[in-house]
């Protein structure tokens, strides 16, 4: 199955590369999303949100000055697509980390142009024949995005198998922040989390989450939205079907060991929506999962 070609997209909506985008030496096609509400830019590649820019504004999200653009390779940053598990498989930890497809090639299938202004995105993928041996299952995944002054990122992953296949995943979104101090997360307050920087020790939260070195922490079971707040601009994390919020930024000491983070960890934070641990699904035969994140202005 192909991609849409150039004279099917609807106005408002062209394919580039990231070399004309983001000055990368790799050259992926992305797509561009250019309305009265956003600019926005997605990659084939993971069918990763890279970019929203609500107009007027700044960029939403962060991306790797030193970011790679290759099949086979993680993008880093923008909002990678953790499927179809989240972090090291638990059942079998020599997979490759956060699933194959936040490194594989998706088909743009649907680009449509809505009555209100907005536009959405719909790419496909499939799981492929040479995944099967480590991935016993066979899968399809959808996502649906939908650009206005939100961002709407749906997911619906089909279990294709005759068994029950073990999922999780994670809407892995790396948002700008200037300046980390200024960083606060809140809606986690009393909330507990598994602590990945102690051996994913259960601990509680008290108050506001921010960042002080190295946090990596999966909170379980969660029903509220997240605000972060920077001290630029506010904005709200929600989400239905997606209960797990991983909230993770390196800190300067890990930071320095990963080649496309660097120095730059200062400029994000990562407050993730998925299911993963506790909130891992089984999904049955034949059965689907679907799954809603929205990023908004917070009042
Ligand atoms: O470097 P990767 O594979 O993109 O992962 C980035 C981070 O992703 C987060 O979701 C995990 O909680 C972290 O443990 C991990 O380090």
């Amino acid at each position: 199955m192909n991609n849409l070609n150039a004279a099917e997209l609807c106005q408002g909506v062209s394919y580039s590369n990231s070399t004309a985008e983001f000055g990368s030496a790799d050259n992926a096609p992305v797509v561009v999303v250019d309305t009265a509400y956003c600019r926005a830019v997605v990659s084939l590649l993971g069918a990763q949100v890279l970019s929203f820019i609500p107009r007027g504004g700044r960029d939403w999200l962060w991306l790797s000055p030193r970011a790679r653009f290759t099949e086979g390779q993680a993008i880093r940053g923008g909002i990678p697509l953790c499927l179809p598990w989240f972090g090291v498989n638990r059942h079998q930890p020599g997979l490759p980390k956060h699933g194959f497809l936040r490194s594989r090639e998706w088909q743009l299938r649907a680009a449509e142009c809505m009555a209100d202004g907005a536009v959405r995105l719909r790419f496909e993928i499939s799981s492929a024949e040479g995944e099967f041996t480590q991935f016993p299952w066979r899968y399809q995944v959808v996502a649906e995005m939908v650009f206005s002054d939100t961002l709407r990122l749906q997911l619906t992953i089909s279990n294709s198998s005759a068994t029950t296949m073990p999922l999780s995943f994670a809407m892995h979104s790396y948002l700008a922040v200037h300046g980390l101090d200024s960083a606060v997360v809140s809606g986690l307050d009393g909330q507990h989390f598994l602590d990945n920087t102690d051996e994913l020790r259960r601990k509680l939260l008290r108050g506001e989450q921010r960042f002080e070195g190295e946090v990596d922490r999966v909170f379980e079971g969660v029903r509220t939205d997240q605000r972060i707040e920077t001290s630029e601009r506010r904005l709200r994390v929600s989400g239905t079907g997606c209960d797990t919020v991983i909230v993770w930024n390196p800190g300067a000491v890990l930071a320095r060991t990963m080649a496309d983070v660097g120095d730059s960890y200062g400029q994000y934070v990562c407050v993730e929506r998925g299911r993963a641990f506790a909130d891992e699904i089984e999904l049955d035969a034949g059965a689907e999962w679907r799954a809603e994140m929205c990023l908004s202005q917070a009042p």
